[in-house]
């Protein structure tokens, strides 16, 4: 397991850096970060967030402890993401941090999003997401440019 960067800590609100190396070593932060994920009943979770300053999240909605009603959704490495487009209507949801302990908030986020974004291996997807899962996106995108759910509250 990782140690997961708690609210406050400076690499939650820095810039994360493109990966251009896709090695060995990224598969095993991958792993080590689902797993670090997965042990915190998570639904997602982003590099800067195991003290990683990468462009690079994992997203793997599946209905538990925290949010009985996620979507199941294999886990899904996401590289280098850009947002392409976004659906006008925005939808006001519940989210968590596993940077912010024991907090919940409502955000309001594009109800669907089209994305660009390098799998790990390196191959380019796009695709469009909506709902739930477009929800973990946009909250780990954030992360990537150094926004915490802090500044999202409303
Ligand atoms: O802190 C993280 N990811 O950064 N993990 C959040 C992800 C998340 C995002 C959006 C809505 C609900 C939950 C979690 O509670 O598993
Ligand atoms: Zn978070």
């Amino acid at each position: 397991m990782l140690s997961i960067a708690i609210y406050g800590e400076k690499i939650l609100n820095q810039q994360a850096e493109p990966v251009t190396v896709f090695d060995n070593q990224l598969h095993t932060l991958a792993d080590d970060m689902l797993a670090t994920m997965q042990q915190a009943h998570g639904v997602g979770i982003a590099a800067p967030q195991v003290h990683r300053s990468l462009q690079m999240f994992i997203m793997a909605s599946n209905p538990n402890s925290r949010y009985s009603d996620a979507p199941m959704m294999a886990p899904q490495v996401v590289i280098n993401p850009q947002i392409l487009q976004t659906s006008v209507e925005q939808i006001r949801g519940e989210e968590g941090c596993l940077s912010l302990p024991q907090e919940r908030c409502q955000v309001a986020r594009f109800e669907s999003i089209e994305v660009r974004y390098q799998d790990i291996s390196g191959e380019w997807c796009q695709e469009w997401l909506s709902g739930f899962v477009a929800r973990i996106f946009q909250h780990e995108f954030d992360h990537l440019q150094g926004i915490t759910l802090r500044e999202r509250m409303s």
